[in-house]
């Protein structure tokens, strides 16, 4: 089956999918340069914490390909360009940890291939060949990463419930964490694939996700797209079908993506994705954050510690969409950008806010569900070894 792909690359050229014309138009920007990456990420043309980092690693490689760093004149010039790209990058989005985590192991691989003596142009060359190298590896390992969360996530829910194809759950999910916020496939919508896959799906219910629309405008598309059985829902729905799930819905879990989670487990995620998890806890439901190891911040101590982006006025007070003609059909190429508020109206736009880990089950991850110990923390070094001793080890 043709599956939604928001990212298209080969080396020398990167194309990225206008995710603002979905789910009306198909339309891929080619992206050439770091300001282009920079714009595109910005403007939310490409988001989803995964994906971030693999355009503004991939578009880097691509400008580096092109000859961008063409007056460098040493290994320690090629080396502060590519720094100086990377930082820029950088600041195009705060909040999604992806993105500051590629950086930080682009930057590693660059320097691995510095060879003490090596005449230039030869050492210029093995450095840009790591960069572009470690770039395509963060494209290819995002998808076998997201593959290997669905199939965690799906056991342990299974396991929760003794689910079968005979006695099927449902699911909640927010924001958009399907292949258009990744490389593929997912990550919370991942799961969700992966339960249908194995027949344990009953059914989806996504939330609109205001103000930016991801859960209607993505979402929900990605589902019809894979003819997953789903349903909308506003935002302010959810404590209504969770106090109906008992009897009738049989919600077993709310499965949410991450931006950042931090050493103790608390998790900054899509505005919105905080209430959900009190409205779980309150009707004994589940609330699960799926989350590659690269969503993963251990030199954050708590959620106190996370840079929540603010966003501008008009997503809460404009809105676009396709024009609806007169017999219902929709008519993708006259889109319209409409006021829905009074201009002069103040207002707070956090793009995310922070759940608490004590608030989450479990933190799916690529290399298995991680759940609290007895003393109620999460424990990440099993997860993610290296990064903790390096991290972590060093401070106890
Ligand atoms: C796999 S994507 C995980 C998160 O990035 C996702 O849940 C989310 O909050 C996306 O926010 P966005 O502002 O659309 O980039």
């Amino acid at each position: 089956m043709a599956t939604l792909q928001a990212i298209k690359y080969s080396r020398g050229k990167l194309q990225v999918l206008d995710q603002l014309r979905l789910p009306h138009e198909n339309h891929y920007d080619d992206i050439t340069t770091s300001e282009e990456a920079f714009d595109c990420i910005k403007s939310m043309r490409v988001r989803g914490a995964p994906a971030i980092a693999i355009v503004a690693a991939l578009a880097h490689a691509v400008e580096l390909v092109n000859g961008s760093s063409s007056a460098a004149t040493s290994p320690e010039e090629t080396i502060a360009h590519i720094d100086s790209r990377l930082d820029y990058l950088k600041e195009s989005r705060p909040t999604a940890v992806d993105l500051s985590n590629a950086i930080t192991l682009l930057k590693l691989a660059a320097r691995a291939a510095r060879v003490e003596g090596l005449a230039h142009p030869e050492a210029k060359e093995a450095i840009l060949n790591a960069y572009i190298a470690a770039a395509e590896n963060i494209l290819a390992k995002d998808l076998l990463s997201n593959m290997s969360i669905g199939s965690y996530g799906a056991v342990w829910l299974q396991q929760q419930y003794n689910a079968t194809p005979a006695r099927k759950i449902s699911v909640l999910t927010h924001c958009n964490t399907g292949s258009l916020a990744t490389s593929g496939h997912g990550t919370a919508l991942g799961i969700i694939r992966t339960l249908h896959a194995r027949g344990l799906l009953e059914h989806a219910y996504c939330t609109e996700t205001r103000p930016y629309n991801q859960g209607s405008r993505l979402t929900s598309f990605e589902l019809v797209f894979e003819g997953i059985p789903a349903t909308l829902i506003t935002d302010s729905m959810a404590g209504a079908l969770f106090n109906l799930h008992r009897e009738r819905m049989n919600i077993g879990a709310v499965i949410v993506g991450a931006d950042r989670v931090v050493r103790n487990g608390d998790t900054a995620n899509k505005i919105g994705t905080y209430q959900l998890a009190v409205l779980a806890r309150h009707h004994g439901v589940k609330f699960i954050v799926a989350a590659p190891t690269t969503s993963i911040d251990l030199e954050t101590l708590t959620g106190a510690g996370i840079k929540i982006e603010e966003r501008k006025a008009e997503e809460l007070t404009q809105i676009s969409g396709a024009v609806v003609n007169a017999d219902g059909t929709i008519d993708p190429t006259k889109t319209a950008r409409v006021a829905i508020a009074d201009q002069r109206i103040n207002v707070w736009n956090p793009a995310f806010d922070v759940t608490p880990h004590d608030l989450i089950d479990a933190i799916v991850t690529e290399k298995g569900a991680v759940v609290k110990g007895a003393d109620g923390r999460f424990d990440f070094s099993q997860v993610m070894p290296e990064r903790w001793d390096a991290i972590v080890g060093g401070q106890s």
